[in-house]
């Protein structure tokens, strides 16, 4: 079945009564890179003028909560540390709650400060990550430096703009030596949308190590249920008055579809129009479909 595209005041209105709790994705929804979407401040004010739950759901590691919720207020969009969800903070959650991860135990961090500040925040110990050792590379490769290492017992990977030769080399040692340590990816996402195009995303920086060690990792992120789990457990809102709101078809929509929610799909991130209305469209298809999320903001405007 086709989405229906909501496109006048009428369609927004309607909308807006339907929903209780609006689960927005972050970047290519709220923002692309440092460009807040036009009209979204407003739409957020409004939303939570008229009562309305907005919780931020977001693939994107390199943030912790407080530093998601920083950068969201940089933007002016008022955001609270409860209603802060980002992968980075699910997985460090997975891991002591779900994993319980050994105390004798360390994580190799294939990613940014994110990821480190969550896990200290369970008290899981790390390597690599922020670690200039590791952020240091330059040919040739030291192949002999590459030493197992029984005491890490996961290795985790998240967005990591200091991508080198050396820190897969490690991540796949440790993997390849120790069948017990686990593979844990925050999420998947084949690009990132910023600054008016699309680059590589963390699900293809892990590539390298997912195929090295013939792994089928753990998945954290949107579109599994294990976020949205920990969403419910913190809010306790009711599935069918809520919207989860993105972008991405494979992420945002997919992760709507898994677990009981509607989804509305914005334009204008990393979903081409082709997937939607194309002669060959995706097989995943979103409830409602709108140009931009910033577009609700002229029932505000209706209002003043
Ligand atoms: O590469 C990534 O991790 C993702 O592209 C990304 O940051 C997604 O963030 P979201 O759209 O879920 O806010
Ligand atoms: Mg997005």
């Amino acid at each position: 079945m086709a989405p229906t595209v909501l496109s006048t005041p009428e369609d927004y209105q309607k909308l807006v009564d339907s929903v209780d709790t609006f689960l927005l994705d972050c970047d290519g929804v709220l923002y692309h890179g440092p460009k807040v979407v036009e009209g979204v401040k407003t739409v957020l004010n409004h939303l939570r003028a008229s009562g309305k739950k907005v919780i931020f759901v977001t693939n994107n590691a390199t943030k912790s909560r407080r530093k998601l919720q920083e950068a969201l207020n940089k933007l002016e969009l008022d955001a609270q540390l409860e209603e802060c969800f980002g992968s980075a903070y699910a997985s460090a959650v997975y891991l002591s709650q779900v994993l319980k991860f050994p105390k004798d135990k360390k994580v190799y961090v294939f990613g940014e400060e994110g990821l480190e500040e969550e896990l200290d925040a369970v008290g899981i110990a790390h390597s690599g990550g922020t670690d200039p050792e590791d952020r240091d590379f330059k040919p040739p490769v030291d192949y002999a430096s590459f030493k197992p290492d029984d005491s890490v017992g996961a290795v985790l990977c998240g967005f990591d703009s200091w991508i080198n030769y050396k820190k897969i080399a490690k991540a796949v040692t440790y993997l390849r030596s120790n069948p017990e340590c686990k593979l844990i990816l925050t999420n998947t996402d084949a690009t990132y949308p910023t600054h008016g195009s699309l680059f590589p995303g963390s699900g293809s920086l892990s590539i390298p190590i997912v195929n090295a060690t013939k792994r089928t990792p753990i998945v954290i992120g949107k579109p599994n249920t294990t976020m949205m789990d920990a969403i419910i457990a913190d809010h306790k809102f009711d599935p069918s008055r809520a919207l989860m709101v993105g972008d991405n078809l494979s992420t945002d929509i997919e992760f709507g579809l898994n677990s009981g929610v509607r989804t509305l799909l914005v334009m204008g991130g990393v979903t081409p129009r082709e997937a939607v209305f194309g002669d060959n469209p995706s097989h995943v298809v979103p409830d409602l479909v709108m140009e931009s999320f910033g577009d609700l903001a002229i029932l505000a405007k209706d209002k003043a």
